[in-house]
Protein backbone atom coordinates (compact mmCIF):
# COMPACT_ATOMS: atom_id res chain seq x y z
CA UNK A 1 0.00 0.00 0.00
CA UNK A 2 1.27 3.19 -0.93
CA UNK A 3 1.25 5.83 2.31
CA UNK A 4 0.24 9.16 0.86
CA UNK A 5 1.46 11.37 4.19
CA UNK A 6 -1.06 13.97 5.25
CA UNK A 7 0.18 17.20 7.23
CA UNK A 8 -2.07 19.99 8.23
CA UNK A 9 -2.07 22.27 5.04
CA UNK A 10 -0.94 18.99 2.59
CA UNK A 11 -3.23 20.13 -0.45
CA UNK A 12 -2.35 17.39 -3.08
CA UNK A 13 -2.81 14.51 -0.98
CA UNK A 14 -5.81 13.93 -2.86
CA UNK A 15 -4.98 14.70 -6.21
CA UNK A 16 -1.87 12.24 -5.59
CA UNK A 17 -4.70 9.93 -4.38
CA UNK A 18 -6.82 9.75 -7.61
CA UNK A 19 -3.87 9.86 -9.97
CA UNK A 20 -2.79 6.70 -7.91
CA UNK A 21 -6.14 5.10 -8.27
CA UNK A 22 -6.65 6.27 -11.86
CA UNK A 23 -3.11 3.53 -11.97
CA UNK A 24 -4.70 0.62 -10.57
CA UNK A 25 -1.82 1.50 -7.60
CA UNK A 26 -3.38 0.53 -4.23
CA UNK A 27 -2.71 3.82 -1.91
CA UNK A 28 -4.02 5.66 1.24
CA UNK A 29 -3.88 8.45 2.53
CA UNK A 30 -2.41 8.77 6.17
CA UNK A 31 -2.47 11.61 9.19
CA UNK A 32 1.08 11.79 9.95
CA UNK A 33 0.52 12.05 14.02
CA UNK A 34 -0.86 8.02 13.32
CA UNK A 35 2.65 6.73 11.15
CA UNK A 36 2.94 4.44 8.81
CA UNK A 37 0.87 1.61 8.71
CA UNK A 38 2.66 -1.84 8.56
CA UNK A 39 2.04 -2.64 4.80
CA UNK A 40 3.21 0.07 3.92
CA UNK A 41 5.32 -0.79 0.80
CA UNK A 42 5.81 3.09 -0.69
CA UNK A 43 5.51 6.68 0.36
CA UNK A 44 4.20 9.92 -1.49
CA UNK A 45 5.19 13.03 0.28
CA UNK A 46 2.67 15.39 -1.49
CA UNK A 47 2.52 18.96 -2.23
CA UNK A 48 0.71 21.74 -0.14
CA UNK A 49 1.87 23.84 2.57
CA UNK A 50 2.21 22.23 5.63
CA UNK A 51 2.02 24.13 8.34
CA UNK A 52 1.49 27.50 6.21
CA UNK A 53 5.16 27.30 4.98
CA UNK A 54 6.10 29.03 8.56
CA UNK A 55 9.66 29.27 9.00
CA UNK A 56 10.42 27.67 5.21
CA UNK A 57 8.34 25.16 3.05
CA UNK A 58 8.72 22.20 4.51
CA UNK A 59 10.91 22.97 7.59
CA UNK A 60 8.14 22.03 10.30
CA UNK A 61 6.80 18.70 8.40
CA UNK A 62 10.63 17.45 7.99
CA UNK A 63 10.46 17.70 11.98
CA UNK A 64 7.37 15.90 12.61
CA UNK A 65 8.15 11.90 14.53
CA UNK A 66 6.35 10.00 10.70
CA UNK A 67 9.95 11.51 9.27
CA UNK A 68 11.74 9.23 11.29
CA UNK A 69 9.87 6.54 9.96
CA UNK A 70 10.06 7.75 6.42
CA UNK A 71 13.82 8.24 6.73
CA UNK A 72 14.07 4.40 7.92
CA UNK A 73 11.77 3.19 5.28
CA UNK A 74 13.81 5.01 2.64
CA UNK A 75 17.32 3.69 4.09
CA UNK A 76 15.42 0.35 3.52
CA UNK A 77 14.81 0.77 0.32
CA UNK A 78 11.13 1.54 0.27
CA UNK A 79 10.61 3.99 -2.43
CA UNK A 80 9.89 7.41 -1.35
CA UNK A 81 8.58 10.28 -3.93
CA UNK A 82 8.86 14.10 -2.73
CA UNK A 83 6.55 16.46 -4.77
CA UNK A 84 6.59 20.05 -4.48
CA UNK A 85 5.92 20.18 -0.70
CA UNK A 86 6.55 16.89 -0.30
CA UNK A 87 10.25 17.85 -2.22
CA UNK A 88 10.81 20.74 0.46
CA UNK A 89 9.82 18.51 3.22
CA UNK A 90 12.23 15.50 1.14
CA UNK A 91 15.68 17.73 1.32
CA UNK A 92 14.68 19.87 4.67
CA UNK A 93 14.55 16.38 6.35
CA UNK A 94 17.99 15.34 5.14
CA UNK A 95 16.20 12.86 2.07
CA UNK A 96 17.93 14.01 -0.12
CA UNK A 97 20.33 16.77 -1.15
CA UNK A 98 20.12 20.55 -1.33
CA UNK A 99 17.42 23.34 -0.56
CA UNK A 100 14.49 24.68 -2.23
CA UNK A 101 14.35 28.57 -1.64
CA UNK A 102 12.12 31.26 -2.44
CA UNK A 103 12.23 31.52 -6.50
CA UNK A 104 13.99 34.53 -7.87
CA UNK A 105 11.37 36.15 -9.38
CA UNK A 106 10.01 36.10 -5.04
CA UNK A 107 6.67 35.51 -6.32
CA UNK A 108 4.28 32.09 -6.47
CA UNK A 109 5.03 30.74 -10.53
CA UNK A 110 2.02 28.57 -11.65
CA UNK A 111 2.67 26.99 -15.07
CA UNK A 112 3.42 24.63 -17.14
CA UNK A 113 7.57 23.66 -17.70
CA UNK A 114 9.53 21.42 -19.73
CA UNK A 115 11.38 18.68 -18.33
CA UNK A 116 14.64 16.96 -19.81
CA UNK A 117 14.98 13.29 -18.45
CA UNK A 118 18.82 13.24 -17.68
CA UNK A 119 18.51 9.79 -16.21
CA UNK A 120 16.27 7.05 -16.95
CA UNK A 121 17.70 4.34 -15.07
CA UNK A 122 15.78 4.66 -12.03
CA UNK A 123 12.39 3.08 -11.62
CA UNK A 124 10.85 6.87 -11.25
CA UNK A 125 12.00 7.69 -14.67
CA UNK A 126 12.76 4.00 -16.88
CA UNK A 127 9.83 4.59 -18.95
CA UNK A 128 11.18 7.78 -20.22
CA UNK A 129 13.75 7.72 -22.75
CA UNK A 130 16.94 9.68 -21.37
CA UNK A 131 16.95 13.00 -22.40
CA UNK A 132 13.13 12.72 -23.25
CA UNK A 133 11.21 16.30 -23.21
CA UNK A 134 8.27 15.90 -20.89
CA UNK A 135 5.44 18.57 -20.11
CA UNK A 136 4.34 19.07 -15.73
CA UNK A 137 3.03 21.90 -14.53
CA UNK A 138 4.89 23.87 -11.60
CA UNK A 139 3.00 25.38 -8.49
CA UNK A 140 5.29 27.00 -5.84
CA UNK A 141 7.00 29.67 -4.42
CA UNK A 142 9.80 28.55 -2.93
CA UNK A 143 11.28 25.87 -5.39
CA UNK A 144 14.65 27.44 -6.30
CA UNK A 145 16.82 24.50 -5.96
CA UNK A 146 20.19 25.28 -4.60
CA UNK A 147 23.30 23.59 -3.65
CA UNK A 148 26.84 24.12 -3.19
CA UNK A 149 29.20 23.33 -6.25
CA UNK A 150 30.84 20.54 -4.31
CA UNK A 151 28.13 18.86 -3.30
CA UNK A 152 26.13 19.60 -7.45
CA UNK A 153 29.82 17.87 -9.18
CA UNK A 154 29.25 15.14 -6.17
CA UNK A 155 25.22 14.66 -7.06
CA UNK A 156 26.14 14.80 -10.85
CA UNK A 157 28.62 12.21 -10.70
CA UNK A 158 26.45 10.10 -9.39
CA UNK A 159 24.06 10.34 -11.89
CA UNK A 160 21.38 11.78 -9.17
CA UNK A 161 20.17 14.92 -11.36
CA UNK A 162 16.26 13.59 -12.21
CA UNK A 163 15.13 16.37 -14.40
CA UNK A 164 16.03 19.68 -15.26
CA UNK A 165 13.98 22.42 -16.43
CA UNK A 166 14.56 22.89 -20.41
CA UNK A 167 12.78 24.20 -23.72
CA UNK A 168 10.45 22.12 -25.57
CA UNK A 169 13.01 21.24 -27.67
CA UNK A 170 15.35 19.86 -24.71
CA UNK A 171 17.75 22.82 -24.67
CA UNK A 172 18.64 23.78 -21.00
CA UNK A 173 18.63 27.72 -21.26
CA UNK A 174 18.09 30.31 -18.43
CA UNK A 175 15.54 31.21 -19.67
CA UNK A 176 13.89 27.66 -19.33
CA UNK A 177 14.21 28.20 -16.16
CA UNK A 178 11.60 29.51 -14.01
CA UNK A 179 12.75 29.55 -10.58
CA UNK A 180 16.48 30.28 -10.81
CA UNK A 181 17.27 26.75 -9.58
CA UNK A 182 21.44 25.93 -10.18
CA UNK A 183 22.35 24.10 -12.47
CA UNK A 184 18.47 24.00 -13.71
CA UNK A 185 17.89 21.30 -11.63
CA UNK A 186 13.93 20.39 -11.06
CA UNK A 187 14.38 17.03 -9.41
CA UNK A 188 16.85 14.71 -7.40
CA UNK A 189 17.52 11.55 -6.57
CA UNK A 190 18.38 10.68 -2.72
CA UNK A 191 21.32 8.53 -1.36
CA UNK A 192 19.24 5.60 -2.79
CA UNK A 193 17.36 5.45 -6.29
CA UNK A 194 14.48 4.52 -4.81
CA UNK A 195 14.24 8.40 -2.99
CA UNK A 196 13.13 11.11 -5.44
CA UNK A 197 11.74 14.44 -5.14
CA UNK A 198 10.72 17.16 -7.61
CA UNK A 199 9.38 20.35 -7.55
CA UNK A 200 6.81 19.55 -10.56
CA UNK A 201 3.97 18.33 -10.01
CA UNK A 202 3.44 14.64 -11.84
CA UNK A 203 0.13 13.81 -10.10
CA UNK A 204 -1.37 16.66 -11.98
CA UNK A 205 -0.30 15.55 -15.10
CA UNK A 206 -2.11 12.20 -15.54
CA UNK A 207 -5.03 12.21 -17.56
CA UNK A 208 -5.38 13.27 -20.78
CA UNK A 209 -8.41 16.37 -20.40
CA UNK A 210 -6.54 17.78 -17.62
CA UNK A 211 -2.98 18.80 -17.76
CA UNK A 212 -2.00 15.44 -19.93
CA UNK A 213 -0.14 12.49 -19.05
CA UNK A 214 3.55 12.97 -18.56
CA UNK A 215 3.54 12.57 -15.40
CA UNK A 216 2.16 8.75 -15.36
CA UNK A 217 5.59 7.37 -16.10
CA UNK A 218 6.77 8.49 -12.64
CA UNK A 219 3.65 7.40 -10.29
CA UNK A 220 4.08 4.11 -12.44
CA UNK A 221 6.91 3.36 -10.13
CA UNK A 222 4.70 2.57 -7.20
CA UNK A 223 2.76 -0.36 -9.11
N1 LIG B 1 2.29 23.15 -4.60
C1 LIG B 1 3.09 23.09 -3.54
O1 LIG B 1 3.35 22.03 -3.00
C2 LIG B 1 3.56 24.42 -2.97
C3 LIG B 1 4.79 24.27 -2.15
C4 LIG B 1 5.07 25.43 -1.21
N2 LIG B 1 3.92 25.76 -0.41
C5 LIG B 1 5.57 26.61 -2.01
O2 LIG B 1 4.83 27.53 -2.29
O3 LIG B 1 6.73 26.63 -2.38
Amino acid sequence: MIAIVRFGGSNCDRDAKRALDDLGIENGIVWHEDGLPEETSGIVLPGGFSYGDYLRAGAMAARAPIMEEVREAAREGVPVLGVCNGAQIGSESGLTPGAFTTNASARFQCEDVHLRVENAETPWTERYEEGEVIELPIAHGEGRFEIGEEELDRIEGEDRVLFRYCEADGRVTDEANPTGSTDNVAGVLGERGTTAVLMPHPERAVLADIGGTDGRGILAAFA
